[in-house]
């Protein structure tokens, strides 16, 4: 067995409520979305079939417990769910960071999924699985990223629909989209609204170049 590869890295989680920590990356190869703003396009078709035994020797010589499988759209691969489940079996923590456009209950449940609604800007929000909402698990996380107060009205629509399902504990993180939106005025939204969402900034942006592969 087999997944087509374009890069596996060790960094430091730069998103989602897991952000700071040490991180091992799989990214995957191929999204079925274009994003405007996406700023990961080499993912779209470079990389090669690595198999499954490789992938898990590589991710395991970082000697890390936290690992995120991403892309790329990670659910469109249908050996993904397999790679998830062994790296759960190894004792790892594993992050599922998916576009939302795919059912995310392939993945098994021990996961942590990190579901991005698309917003208006990004070109591609009729492509959102509204049904994610009533799949995600307390300790998933719901994602929105703004570049416009048109985003930020549609990601505020998202997050109340979410808060209304009951039993849900899940995380909302709003981010603005990198160079586009500055981030204090999607802060000063958020606090003006007496939002109970968190704002998320791309760390790895900060640390390093913002166009710097694999990190
Ligand atoms: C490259 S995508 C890969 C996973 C999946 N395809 C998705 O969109 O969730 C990882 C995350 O980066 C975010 N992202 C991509 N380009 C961005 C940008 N220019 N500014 C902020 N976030 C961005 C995406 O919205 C997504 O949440
Ligand atoms: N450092 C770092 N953190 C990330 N979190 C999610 C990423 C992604 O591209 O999915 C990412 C990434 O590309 N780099
Ligand atoms: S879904 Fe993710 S990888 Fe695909 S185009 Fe959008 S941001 Fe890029
Ligand atoms: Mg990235």
């Amino acid at each position: 067995m087999a997944l087509r590869v374009n890069e596996i890295f060790h960094s430091i989680q730069g998103e989602s409520g897991y952000a700071g920590w040490p991180c091992v990356f799989v990214r995957l190869t191929g999204c079925n979305l274009r994003c405007s703003y996406c700023d990961t396009r080499y993912a779209y078709d470079e990389g090669d079939f690595v198999t499954l035994r490789e992938i898990i020797g590589r991710v395991r010589r970082f000697d890390c417990p936290l690992v995120e499988i991403t892309g790329g759209e990670p659910l469109l691969q249908p050996e993904t769910p397999e790679l998830v489940a062994e790296l759960l079996d190894l004792g790892h923590t594993v992050l599922v960071e998916t576009n939302g456009s795919m059912d995310i209950s392939v993945v098994d449940r021990r996961c942590v999924k990190i579901v991005d609604f698309k917003c208006p800007s990004s070109g591609e929000s009729d492509a959102n699985d509204m049904e994610n909402l009533e799949r995600l698990g307390s300790r998933d996380e719901i994602k929105c990223v703004i570049g416009t107060r048109e985003d930020y009205e549609f990601a505020r629509e998202i997050e109340r629909l979410a808060a209304e399902r009951a039993g849900t504990g899940s995380t909302v993180c709003f981010s603005p989209v990198f160079g586009k939106l500055e981030p204090r005025e999607l802060a000063e939204w958020i606090l003006a609204d007496r939002l109970r969402v968190r704002l998320g900034l791309q760390l790895h942006k900060i640390i390093w170049e913002p166009d710097t592969r694999g990190v």
